[in-house]
């Protein structure tokens, strides 16, 4: 294999006032704000108008629809999922480097010339600040489609010994069939990373982003387009999820599923293939990264303005929507008034309004049905704990939570334990000399193993939480806020009911898109059946 571009990590726009960069993307959310996308379903060149619409609105102004996408039928799943398979062995018997050129391509497209659309389609379509933005649509992204490449060519480097005579190699075959990727709507590198790791390695996909994302995932789309991506190699069915997977788990072609979303979903699709493993030509691969209840424990000797930052960043950017959000916090009671008073006073100077509005650090919530969820969580903690800043919400205009901090007695607590998914962040106060029975409630009391962090300076106690929280999180971060993992620095994801732990962003997830094949060639094979040791030779 000829030697390809090194990976790295893309530059993230500060979008300070008077930059082009800032320009461009204000430009860019004025022209989308005018535009309603229309979103059809896409099955190989075709794309099929079903007339059955769902509308993509702004969170941050909900009257306001941004995108009409037409839903996939029973008749429209089967459609994509035949143009995918019809392209299948095209797109196998296609050069691994041209599979990549188109990678880093789109790399190069987004880093340039679409960067400021692709940004304003996630900011409008999941109300992310132009900084959060930033991180995920382009900088993520980008970071996903340059490094898949890098590690799928180190991947093939992992050959077998050939002893004398013999010549033996793995091919890296993809899987036979397609991969259904269901994507969730809280991350587009995440949405674009779930087709684009398993197409990278030679499989085709049937996409089905969630329904509030579609207007930053039909940009992505055409954006690979642009780069090459031949018609069927990624198929796209809008749709809620329970029609088009029952289309996709019920086929014989299904090979794999590649989800990120709640545990409670993942499960829902795991059951579908076990329903259906008779009618299956192949075991399918079973990737889901899921839910978190990710924990920030601090010791005596930690440094509380840090703690108190990680909080406040970690626990509300991006309104708490993120897996990886700070969301259980415990803090000796030395440290409390300090941290406290500083998360108090963060969250008072935090503007909540219209991501367009650039000096907002908070946006609105994905939904009704989040907004719903978590005003259910602020009545819990005002019935049985104590609410120390926000716990108001209005969906007027659009779907605004304001960030919450609550504080509990009962370390228990289910604030302390169920994935809330937004703007809440409950607190524990524990009694410093009970460091060692602090970090056996971290370990035990949520389902979850996502990602977590431990503050402190003491190395003793950082030795010991390391050994106590193994199994805790999948991402464990020391002296950090547990948000923003890197592609290509901390390869991302989490165990117990948090997921499979397949590490997107490494070689540990391209490794379940492929099916090696081994291949043994001898130069000169035997032509006597008989061992030379038996010596009675006729
Ligand atoms: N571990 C990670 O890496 C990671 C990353 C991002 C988000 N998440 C998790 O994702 C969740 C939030 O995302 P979400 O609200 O989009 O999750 P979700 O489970 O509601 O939806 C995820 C996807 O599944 C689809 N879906 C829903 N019901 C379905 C069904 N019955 N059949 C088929 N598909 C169905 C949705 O339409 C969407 O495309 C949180 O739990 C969060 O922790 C995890
Ligand atoms: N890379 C992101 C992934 C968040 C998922 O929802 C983070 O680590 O915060």
């Amino acid at each position: 294999m000829s030697s390809l571009p090194a990976p790295y990590n893309e530059h993230v726009d500060t979008h300070e006032p008077g930059s082009p960069a800032r320009a461009r993307l204000a430009e860019a959310l004025a022209t989308l704000s005018k535009e309603v996308a229309e979103i059809p379903v896409v099955a190989g060149p075709a794309e099929l108008r079903t007339g059955s619409i769902l509308e993509v609105t702004m969170p941050h102004r909900r009257r306001h629809v941004i995108a009409r996408a037409h839903e996939a039928g029973a008749k429209e799943t089967q459609a994509a999922i035949d143009a995918a398979l019809a392209v299948a062995p095209a797109w196998a018997e296609t050069p691994f480097e041209e599979r990549a050129a188109i990678f880093l391509r789109a790399a190069d497209l987004l880093s340039g010339p679409w960067r400021a659309r692709i940004s304003a389609a996630c900011m409008l379509g999941q109300s992310k600040t132009a900084h959060q933005s930033e991180i995920d649509a382009v900088a993520e992204m980008a970071d996903f489609f340059r490094w898949n490449v890098h590690f799928y060519a180190e991947l093939q480097k992992h050959q077998p010994v050939s002893p004398k005579g013999m010549w033996n190699r793995l091919e890296m075959r993809p899987l036979e069939g397609f991969v259904f990727a269901v994507t969730p709507f809280n991350f587009l590198a995440i949405a674009a990373n779930l087709p684009c790791a398993p197409i990278l390695g030679g499989n085709v996909c049937v996409w089905k982003p969630a329904t509030s994302s579609l207007l930053g995932c039909w940009h992505v789309l055409e954006m690979l387009r642009e780069a090459g991506l031949p018609d069927g190699v990624l198929t796209l069915v809008p749709g809620h999820g329970p029609t088009q997977s029952e289309v996709a788990l019920a086929s014989p072609h299904l090979a794999a599923i590649h989800f990120t979303g709640s545990t409670g979903t993942f499960k829902h699709l795991w059951k579908g293939v076990a329903a259906n493993l008779d009618r299956y030509r192949t075991f399918p691969r079973l990737v889901g990264e899921t839910g978190g209840k990710d924990f920030i424990v601090a010791h005596p000797s930690a440094d509380p303005i840090a703690v108190a930052t990680a909080i406040s960043r970690g626990g509300y950017e991006y309104q708490g929507q993120k897996c990886s959000a700070a969301s259980r916090i415990y803090v000796p009671r030395s440290l409390w008034p300090t941290v406290r008073d500083r998360v108090v006073s963060d969250l008072a100077s935090m503007k909540m309004g219209d991501v367009a509005d650039f000096s907002n650090f908070v946006g609105a919530v994905i939904d009704d049905r989040a907004f719903a969820r978590i005003r259910g969580y602020q009545e819990l903690a005002r019935q049985s704990a104590t609410i120390l800043a926000g716990g108001g919400a209005s969906d007027a205009e659009g779907w605004f939570v304001q960030p919450t901090l609550v504080q509990v007695e009962d370390p228990k607590h289910r604030l302390m334990s169920e994935e809330i998914f937004g703007p809440v962040v409950t607190c524990f106060v524990y009694d410093d000399a009970k460091w060692s029975d602090t970090l056996e409630l971290v370990d035990g009391t949520s389902p979850y193993a996502l990602t977590g962090a431990v503050f402190a300076r003491d190395s003793i106690a950082l030795a010991e939480a390391d050994v106590a929280l193994r199994n805790a999180a999948g991402n464990f971060y020391v002296n950090d806020k547990p948000t923003g993992a890197v592609v290509g620095q901390q390869p991302f994801g989490g165990a117990r009911a948090s997921g499979t732990n397949d590490k997107a962003g490494s070689m540990f997830n391209l490794v379940r898109w492929i099916s090696p094949r081994t291949v043994k060639e001898t130069f000169v094979p035997p032509t006597d059946w008989r061992y030379p040791f038996l010596s009675d030779r006729p």
